[in-house]
């Protein structure tokens, strides 16, 4: 058992920081003083749980999920959303310094009021069905159905997700009864999938090859309910007009590329204020998608290629380098080395990187000034309220 300072950190559970030893310790906010007990030791940190606090922030706030100390889900229950968000921009802050990316302000992390019943999807998980202790021999029941527990990767009953929209959560609910109501016939865990479209229609789609149309500021996209797209319907075209705008600013821009493009949100949301648009998607059944979306939405100056991001530079040769940008939005491991050596060749004027992982984004960063850009702008999204996760939009433009 141990008491120390406390401090939060975007990886894990919010850390206790006894020099120079860190141990994780979730529950905790910055400043508090609390009693903990260790129980997992690591080379580098240790983990505990926490056993009392002794001086509580005043930004403590009770957690509005009752599971909130347990699951996985939500780590920062316990913090006012304010001090949430001004974490988040903090922790954008420190990730900058450790890469040593210099920058003159980066904005107060942007959210909206939504902050509970926001999420437009739900992947439960449950466990290989079990040798039932109900009753009947030889029955298997599959025993929760929810989410990993916040120190390992046992499964926690959830029979109600908080931060999920109220139509996510009766078709989950209406599911889950039925999954534990009945003997199980399944040979295996499994990944259940729940996933709303728009939030004025409360059909809810489970079979992931199905295909639902999300209309983002009037614009129509069609994925598979399985594939990836972004799921904060609230804070999303807030996300994308600013993305846009940071594009587009000072008026003289013509040519745009979108890696990483999904089924084509930025591309399409950004194709009328350019001459011509390439997004490129590794991705196969995402690319077909985007393709699907152009001709939905009318929009005829866009071109989707499926392959490696690295692949772009083949295709915009013949791109105008001072008028052009180019959009990355990487998944959380960041550019590959390969995709950032041949963007700085390619020396566009304008980067506009979105990243859900503020580290490998300030790691990607440090080399894009390396090449000869600065950071005009920075502004961090609460797409995931009640959680650690940041995304944050990044603006580098070419120096003279
Ligand atoms: C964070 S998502 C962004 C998608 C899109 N921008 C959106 O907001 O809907 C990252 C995308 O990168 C794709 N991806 C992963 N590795 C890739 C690679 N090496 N080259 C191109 N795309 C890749 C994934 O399939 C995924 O669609």
């Amino acid at each position: 058992m141990g008491i120390g300072r406390t401090d939060v950190s975007s990886h894990s559970s919010n850390s206790s920081e006894t020099k120079p030893w860190v141990i994780m310790v979730p529950g905790v906010i910055p400043g508090e003083k609390v009693v903990v007990k260790i129980f997992r030791n690591f080379p580098n940190y240790s983990e505990a749980d926490l056993v009392e606090i002794l001086q509580a922030s005043p930004e403590r706030t009770v957690p509005p999920c009752p599971i909130a100390d347990a699951c996985g889900g939500c780590q920062w229950q316990h913090m006012s959303i304010s001090l949430q968000r001004e974490w988040k921009t903090r922790l954008v802050q420190e990730a900058l310094e450790q890469y040593g990316v210099t920058y003159s302000e980066i904005q107060p992390c942007l959210g909206t009021d939504e902050t509970l019943h926001y999420r437009s999807k739900l992947t439960p998980h449950y466990q290989q069905p079990a040798k039932s202790k109900r009753g009947v021999q030889n029955e298997k029941h599959i025993e929760a159905i929810g989410f990993q527990k916040q120190t390992s990767r046992q499964i926690i009953d959830v029979t109600e997700c908080l931060i999920a929209t109220p139509a996510v959560n009766a078709a989950y609910q209406a599911a889950r009864d039925q999954l534990l109501s009945e003997p199980s016939t399944k040979k295996k865990g499994a990944t259940l999938l729940f996933r709303q479209a728009n939030l004025d229609d409360d059909y809810v789609e489970s079979d992931h090859r199905v295909f639902l149309t999300t209309v983002v500021d009037g614009l129509k996209f069609t994925y598979r309910a399985g594939n990836f797209f972004q799921n904060n319907y609230y804070v999303l075209p807030i996300m994308v007009q600013e993305l846009v705008a940071q594009a587009i600013k000072g008026d003289q821009m013509t040519h745009l590329a979108d890696c990483y493009c999904g089924s084509g949100l930025f591309a399409l949301s950004a194709a009328k204020h350019f001459d011509r648009v390439v997004g490129i998607e590794v991705n196969d059944l995402a690319i077909e998608e985007a393709t699907t979306n152009a001709v939905a939405n009318s929009i005829s100056n866009v071109e989707f290629l499926s392959a490696s991001a690295e692949g772009i530079f083949k295709v915009i040769q013949d791109f105008p380098r001072e008028t052009s940008v180019v959009v990355v939005d990487p998944p959380r491991k960041g550019c590959s080395e390969e995709f950032l050596e041949q963007l700085y060749t390619f020396s566009p004027q304008r980067i506009v990187y979105m990243s859900c992982d503020p580290t490998t984004q300030a790691r990607d960063a440090a080399g894009i000034l390396k090449a000869g850009y600065s950071t005009t702008y920075i502004q961090p999204f609460d797409l995931f309220p009640q959680t650690r996760h940041i995304e944050c939009l990044m603006v580098f433009e070419k120096k003279v």
